[in-house]
């Protein structure tokens, strides 16, 4: 069995290659980085290092790597023949994976099963994104191709910090993990990922990790940063970060609770199951991978603005979220493109070239008549002043 993987970064080979890899399937990666994708294929082995309680290493073998900016005929061909297509390359980035695949599947014979596809990005319907962009380069040719693939969404959960320069392809995780998996997609056929978990529904698993983890965490990075901290273990481990987390999360577990009918008690769990995972003092996570793109992290459907606005519609508490929108309005990191992006507008602002309403609507993609816009746009006014 094969699967070819998109994106050979910290989750690539830190989380799905490893469960691909213990569920027999030979994973050819794939990335446009070409240092790492000599390494990868100088390489018989790589480990997996999980840091923190009940914690173990990992060997993994059976990969090999394809660098798809300068042989993009050959992954075409490696999809052709795969069963599995994973992604782990960030959502902006799934427009460009997606003229791979279609390719192909343009080479791909009709009588193998269809291709099943899952994008393993930190956003709700990463994989219909994916789809979508296919269908989109396909234009009169989907009808034809479709019946050659499977797509189903998914939710990844594993904490994975950036690497330190010179530890090779070796990579340091955590040892928590969750991957689940929407199953209604496969029928009978699923992939063999013993590692994963199948879910008919997998609407209330990917808003409780991303408005529950990611919200926390990325609360976690800006408040941390504003204080003067640059990992996230130190950041918990300040009093008014840590209960500018927690307000946000008692937040977003209210709309979960509301929302899916999630139980208040498994909430408060799930909560201190994460924050116990943000502290683990072995893994060297900091507040600028964290926070990184926060335009992406400020949109629409996301980790704050996701939550926020449909609490707002349920007439639910936001006053925490709304201080951690704040808090990412004001995260500064230079090297950041996004984070610098969003400084250079947020001047405009202050100058009034551009209006507090007009920068609301263009970085959150709120209506004006949202319940959630004027507080949002006050927040903006008093991050710009
Ligand atoms: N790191 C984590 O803790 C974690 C956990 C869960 C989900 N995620 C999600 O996984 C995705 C990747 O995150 P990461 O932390 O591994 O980032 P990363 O930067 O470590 O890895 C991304 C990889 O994608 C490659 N890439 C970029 N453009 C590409 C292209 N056009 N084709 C092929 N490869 C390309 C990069 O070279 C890089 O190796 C994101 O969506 C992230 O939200 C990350
Ligand atoms: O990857 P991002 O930028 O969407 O979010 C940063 C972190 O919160 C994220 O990578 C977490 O470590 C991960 O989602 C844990 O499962």
């Amino acid at each position: 069995m094969k699967a070819v993987h998109f994106g050979a970064g910290n989750i690539g080979r830190g989380f799905v290659g490893v469960l691909l890899h213990e569920g027999g399937y030979e994973v050819v990666f794939s990335d446009v980085a070409a240092p790492l994708v000599e390494a990868l294929n100088s390489a018989d082995s790589y480990t997996v290092r999980e840091v923190g309680e009940g914690g173990e290493d990992r060997t993994i073998t059976g990969f090999r790597a394809l660098n798809s900016a300068e042989n993009p005929e050959a992954v075409a061909q490696e999809v052709a023949e795969a069963q599995v297509v994973t992604t782990a390359v960030g959502p902006t980035v799934l427009k460009f994976i997606a003229q791979h695949i279609m390719d192909g599947l343009r080479l791909r014979s009709a009588d193998l099963q269809p291709l099943q596809i899952m994008a393993c990005e930190n956003a709700v319907g990463a994989t219909d994104t994916l789809r979508s962009e296919m269908e989109r380069i396909a234009g009169a040719q989907w009808s034809e191709l479709r019946s050659k693939a499977v797509f189903a969404n998914t939710a990844v959960d594993r904490i994975v910090p950036g690497q330190p320069a010179g530890t090779g392809i070796d990579v340091t995780v955590e040892p928590f993990y969750e991957w689940a998996i929407e199953s209604v997609p496969f029928g009978e056929s699923r992939p063999h990922i013993p590692g994963a978990h199948f879910v008919k529904d997998l609407g209330p698993y990917i808003e409780r990790k991303l408005f529950t983890v990611n919200t926390g965490h990325a609360t976690a990075a800006y408040l941390g940063s504003a204080a003067g901290h640059t990992t996230i273990a130190a950041a918990l481990g300040d009093q008014q970060v840590a209960a500018g987390v927690q307000a946000a999360l008692e937040e977003t577990s209210a709309l979960l609770v509301a929302k899916h009918g999630l139980s208040v008690l498994e909430m408060a769990d799930y909560r201190e199951t994460i924050l116990e995972r943000f502290r683990n003092p072995s893994l060297p996570d900091t507040t600028t991978r964290v926070g990184r793109q926060p335009l992406r992290k400020l949109s629409r459907h996301e980790r704050f603005i996701g939550p926020a606005s449909q609490a707002a519609e349920r007439g639910l508490e936001v006053a925490g979220l709304l201080t951690a929108i704040g808090a990412a309005l004001r995260f500064d990191v230079p090297e950041d493109e996004e984070s610098a992006q969003l400084k250079r507008r947020l001047s405009e602002v202050a100058s009034g070239s551009l209006t507090a309403a007009d920068f609301t609507a263009q970085v959150t993609g709120l209506d004006e008549e949202h319940p959630l816009f004027p507080r949002v746009c006050s927040t903006v006014v008093s991050s710009a002043g």
